[in-house]
């Protein structure tokens, strides 16, 4: 089965699961960013596309996950449960309305019960969530630069920021679909310090080891 990376927005799953997998010698399967239509429009007016985008990003992580499934530790940039975490904190800031959420909750639970993995194990071999503060959050995003999600662009987007992380907090405690751990991503700087790379891969290949995965 496969290795799932969590983490809000700049967290570094999209780093970690290039460094991840090269290690591992396994492939990475990366959310549908830069090369997303609806993104862009999301940000400029997240009433009118939250549901647009929700059903986009569910269709290509369905897409991802049949894809990443066929070889064991291969890994994914982010879980299927997030998006749901995404869409509901969206939907209570009236972003989407009951209707919708009925029916992105009715599809979303359809389609993971076609999927062959969710029928026999209904997860993930192993969760890896990256956790970060409001503060590091905001530095990633301002390092990065994807111009809609900087914060002078929307003067509501450090709200939104903050509600994201604290939903995270109480969403990673509840997760019980797999074995999970938590890295801190303040602390360990697996990008640029080769040293802090060692140790967060030292850290997920003995969760591995534990669960049988890794020899
Ligand atoms: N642990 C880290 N230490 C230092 N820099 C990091 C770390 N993790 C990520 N970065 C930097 O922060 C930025 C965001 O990282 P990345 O794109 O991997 O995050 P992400 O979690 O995939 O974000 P998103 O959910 O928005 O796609 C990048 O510029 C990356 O180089
Ligand atoms: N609304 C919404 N729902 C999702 O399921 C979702 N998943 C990711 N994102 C946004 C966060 C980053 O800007 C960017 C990259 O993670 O995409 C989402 N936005």
């Amino acid at each position: 089965m496969m290795i799932v990376l969590s983490g809000a927005i700049g967290a570094g799953k999209s780093s970690l699961a290039t460094i991840l997998s090269e290690h591992l010698g396994t492939e990475a399967f990366y959310e549908q960013v830069d090369n997303n239509p609806v993104l862009p429009l999301f940000y400029k007016d997240p009433k009118k596309y939250a549901f647009l985008l929700q059903i986009y990003f569910l269709n290509k992580r369905f897409d991802s996950i049949k894809k990443a499934m066929v070889q064991d530790n291969n890994v994914l940039d982010r879980s299927i449960y997030e998006d749901s975490l995404f869409f509901h904190m969206n939907a209570d800031m009236g972003r989407a309305t009951p209707q919708e959420v009925k029916v992105y909750d009715e599809l979303l639970d359809n389609m993971m019960q076609e999927l062959p993995y969710a029928a026999a194990k209904k997860a993930p071999d192993l969760l890896v969530h990256l956790d970060i503060s409001y503060d590091t959050m905001i530095h990633r995003i301002e390092k990065r630069g994807r111009s809609y999600e900087q914060p002078e662009q929307d003067p509501t987007l450090p709200e939104y920021y903050h509600q994201l992380l604290s939903r995270y907090d109480g969403w990673y405690d509840d997760y019980d679909y797999s074995p999970k751990m938590k890295i801190d991503g303040d602390k360990y700087d697996f990008v640029e310090n080769p040293e802090d790379r060692q140790k967060v891969l030292d850290l997920i290949d003995e969760q591995l080891r534990k669960r049988g995965t890794l020899d």
